[in-house]
């Protein structure tokens, strides 16, 4: 049964200068203990699917239009506030890019990491003391003294990102979303944070949502993969399926741009991706066939009349592009 379960979900901002969809129907679900990866290049619409997960989207400014977000058998888009409260930090916790965006500059990490316990378990301030010094032993830290008395700016980004992570897990969520956690960080420290999570989804069976522009992070931390391009997964389905036999053009070109994917968790396999030729579409003015097509090297004529469907070849793999309805049909002939 699935933990997390996302329905044609589209969601969308108001500009100034029109309607923004950022997320533009997508389909995935989190089964307990999974790792999935959300990856795709800079305004695909990763981060806006997490905070319409998180019920953090900006006020005013953007809304889920339609669809359904399931957590654990409740649909949680049309929760009020205070109910959202009892889920979010609680059963569901997110690691950003930048802690400092998360952390209060002028209250110690011991102060807020304390808070935050006692107030999302429920327990009283002297218990919470002990768990977030065994919290932040957990994920790494040694000299907890001093960071409980420090203030965030004086931590290392590294440290801050532990103490992130520590504050995250604390309340012991079933699904934890990280967004980009380990891109402002220098290669070792990636590798300590990776390590952190992968060890954390393996003693607690957390189900984490990576986001991220990396392939070497997804083949390191992920075992399904979600590639996301102008609001809309082209391609899902298993890790090591798509990193060998990526089906969609998208996915190819990111991957070929990588050319030592295989090579798991290596320096060299965490490169950032590389440019493909052209530019996302419009996302104020979507174009009415598919959204990659005048990107696409292997577009006909039909793909700039209607968007494609999604094709299943089997085995919970999926992509949308009609090149892979003929092979499809061809493999059923
Ligand atoms: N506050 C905002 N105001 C206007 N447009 C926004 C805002 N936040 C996001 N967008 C737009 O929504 C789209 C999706 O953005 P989103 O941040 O989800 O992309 P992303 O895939 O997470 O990118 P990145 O990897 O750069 O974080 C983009 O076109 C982006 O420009």
């Amino acid at each position: 049964m699935s933990l997390l379960e996302v329905r044609n979900l589209h969601t969308e901002l108001v500009t100034p200068h029109g309607t923004v969809k950022a997320v533009n129907g997508i389909d995935f679900q989190v089964s307990p203990g999974e790792v999935l990866a959300l990856v795709g290049e800079s305004g695909s619409g990763k981060s806006m699917t997490a905070l319409s997960i998180m019920g953090l989207l900006p006020k005013n400014t953007a809304q889920i239009t339609s669809g359904e977000i399931r957590f654990n058998q409740t649909e949680i888009t049309s929760l009020e506030e205070k109910e959202y409260n009892l889920i979010r930090g609680k059963e569901i916790s997110m690691i950003f890019q930048n802690p400092l965006t998360a952390l209060d500059p002028s209250y110690k990490i011991g102060t807020q990491l304390v808070e935050t316990i006692a107030y999302r378990r429920g327990i009283k301030k002297k218990e919470a003391v002990i768990e977030a010094r065994q919290w932040l032993q957990r994920v790494g830290i040694s000299d907890v003294e001093r960071v409980l008395k420090s203030y965030p700016h004086a931590l290392s980004g590294g440290m801050r990102q532990r103490m992130m992570i520590a504050m995250a897990i604390s309340c012991r969520p079933k699904l934890i979303i990280a967004d980009e956690p380990t891109t402002a960080l220098d290669a070792t420290i990636q590798k300590q944070i990776l390590n952190l999570l992968k060890s954390i989804n393996q003693e607690f069976n957390t189900s984490i949502i990576i986001i991220t522009h990396d392939f070497g992070v997804v083949a390191y931390l992920s075992d399904k993969v979600a590639v996301m391009y102008a609001g809309k997964i082209v391609e899902y389905g298993n890790t090591s399926r798509i990193l060998s036999a990526p089906e969609h053009p998208y996915t190819r070109g990111l991957i070929r741009s990588v050319p030592e994917i295989g090579n798991k968790g290596t320096k060299s396999a965490r490169r950032r991706l590389s440019q493909i030729d052209g530019v996302p579409p419009d996302l104020m003015n979507m174009p009415q066939g598919c959204s990659f097509g005048s990107r696409c090297k292997e577009a006909t004529e039909r793909c700039f009349s209607h968007p494609p469907g999604v094709v299943s070849l089997g085995q919970e793999h999926l992509v949308s592009c009609f090149q892979r309805e003929v092979k499809r049909s061809d493999a059923a002939g």
